[in-house]
């Protein structure tokens, strides 16, 4: 086992991996990676990205640079005292992190990152007079917050009034951004980021903090959680973010790239949804990548794969181990994740191939690929199964679902990994979570979760950009009830389908297998889902 801890923050690497981890931290020390990140040198990067990726540091300086924050918010709170319901609007890095600190605070804020009517008209539901309204996006342009910004202004002004519906909105966002601008002229309180932090490396800025403390939550307790391990970022001996980076790059340069996340304890409840985006985000592109698996229920980890904790093992399972308050998380993992991103030649704070699932999803809107969607292989009385459109191989008809769960298992061995992707409502579909823990049971291959369009924002960007490796099952659904975009010619449902078009397109253009299952009644499709798995195992 070894170790390094500091500032209530430990990071430990057991196993196997302890000796490779710490021959990997001695090499990156000889290579003076800890100065090189802290100190923001351009040698420590490929020319090719070194000029994008040094001005980008900024996340480094936020322990110190966010101290003022918590009284903001403070404020802000103050003179809303009565606005109880908070609603977050923001994909990815615009959102996670709130909501991880919310969870931690036992806090309920309401996430909408998502194009789900259902999941959005059950907000809408809630007493207007006591929403309070976050509008999170750094560019003030991704689709998703977008809409999801012109619905919610649209529905509290018409139901309080222009004038008294500004007091409820706040919006954070980057300097002369559309939004800044839009916030400024309608008189929203407008809380501006630092435009270096890129999306994912934002927890402790704005996007991270603003929303959970309107709620209550203790951000200062937050920031200062980060600032006391931020010293030992730079230094070579007991630096707990040079050893995490040093193990999963140890265990990716071993074949090990899938990172097995199970999070224990209160504090750290909502962390593997962040810890994903940024890995996978972050080191997903050029072929190369970690592959995050959260919460899987497989008791044997896969060869290929090394187990994290995030809070204390009780089992002694484990291969890596990060016990440390909240805001020491955050900026621990995003220095780990720089450090393996260094090694791996990648850009940390881009995302090349999300913006392709994008550029479908806005042809998709204009009736550009019309005759995407072939035939269904099998119809049963709620579900339809459509291959890849332009698929070569593969079965041509299927009798059962079950057969569908079998080849795409068969499909993910011997060294992928099976993405399920489905793009419903995240509060009024978990269920469907079920099929997901049945198709884990059979194999011993990793089995990753994520809800549409949240995903897109976080391993989306490695099933596209990372290694060629996933088989993709995506399950989309019928809408009882649309929800209207003010000034757009498509309203919600007709957003998140295109969104799943679009990056349906985008995966079997790669030639990767993707099936999708058509739930052409919700309930009764996922249901029929379930029951299926069930019969199978
Ligand atoms: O804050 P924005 O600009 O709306 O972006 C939201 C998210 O979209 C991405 O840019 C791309 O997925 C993320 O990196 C980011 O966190």
């Amino acid at each position: 086992m070894i170790e390094a801890a500091v500032g209530g923050a430990r990071v430990s690497v057991h196993g196997p991996l302890a000796e490779d981890a710490e021959t990997l931290r001695d090499q990156l020390i000889d290579d003076r990676v800890p100065t090189g990140i802290t100190e923001r040198k351009l040698s420590m990067w490929p020319p090719s990205v070194a000029a994008d990726v040094v001005p980008r540091m900024t996340w480094l300086d936020l322990p110190t640079s966010s101290s003022d924050l918590p009284s903001v918010v403070h404020g802000l709170a103050a003179e809303r005292a009565e606005l109880d319901r908070v609603v977050l609007l923001g994909m990815g890095g615009s959102s996670l992190a709130a909501e991880v600190i919310a969870v931690a605070a036992e806090q309920p804020l309401r996430v909408l990152d998502t194009t789900d009517p259902h999941q959005v008209l059950a907000v809408m539901a809630e007493e207007p007079a006591r929403l309070l309204v976050v509008l999170a996006s750094k560019s003030g342009e991704t689709i998703e917050s977008e809409s999801l910004s012109r619905v919610f202004v649209d529905h509290l002004r018409l139901h309080l009034g222009e004038a008294a519906a500004t007091r409820h909105i706040v919006a954070i966002t980057d300097p002369g951004s559309h939004l800044h601008a839009t916030a400024m002229q309608a008189g929203y309180a407008c809380v501006l980021s630092d435009p270096m932090v890129g999306g994912r490396f934002s927890a402790l800025g704005p996007f991270g903090l603003v929303a959970p403390g309107l709620l209550g939550a203790d951000i200062a307790a937050v920031v200062r959680e980060a600032a006391a391990v931020r010293p030992s970022l730079a230094s070579d001996a007991d630096n707990p973010g040079l050893l995490l980076g040093a193990a999963l790059v140890a265990a990716a340069e071993r074949g090990r790239d899938k990172l097995l996340l199970y999070a224990e304890g209160a504090t750290a409840r909502g962390l593997p949804d962040w810890v994903e985006q940024l890995v996978s985000e972050s080191t997903g592109k050029d072929g190369r990548g970690i592959l995050p698996v959260i919460g899987s229920a497989q008791t044997a980890a896969p060869a290929d794969a090394v187990r994290v904790v995030l809070g204390v093992s009780p089992r002694g399972t484990a291969d890596i181990v990060v016990d440390a308050p909240l805001g020491a998380q955050f900026l621990l993992w995003e220095y780990a994740t720089t450090v393996a991103s260094h090694r791996l030649g990648v850009n940390p704070f881009d995302q090349p191939n999300v913006e392709e699932s994008k550029i479908n999803t806005r042809a998709v809107l204009a009736g550009e690929h019309a005759d995407s969607g072939e035939a269904p292989v099998l119809v049963t009385d709620a579900v339809e199964v459509h291959l890849n459109p332009g698929r070569t191989g593969g079965p041509a008809r299927f009798e059962r679902l079950e057969e569908v769960f079998q080849w795409l298992l068969t499909m993910s061995e011997p060294v992928g990994y099976l993405a399920v992707m489905a793009f419903l409502d995240r509060s009024g579909d978990q269920r469907v979570a079920q099929l997901v823990h049945r198709l884990r049971e059979r194999t011993s291959r990793p089995v990753t979760f994520g809800w549409g369009p949240r995903f897109l924002h976080s391993s989306g960007q490695l099933h596209k950009g990372g290694p060629p490796t996933g088989t993709f099952l995506q399950i989309t659904a019928a809408v009882a009830g649309d929800v209207r975009v003010p000034g757009r010619p498509f309203g919600l449902a007709e957003l998140q389908a295109a969104q799943a078009e679009g990056d349906r397109l985008a995966l079997a253009r790669r030639g990767r297998p993707v099936v999708r299952l058509h739930l052409r009644d919700r309930q009764a499709g996922i249901d029929e889902l379930i029951a299926a798995a069930r019969r199978w195992s």
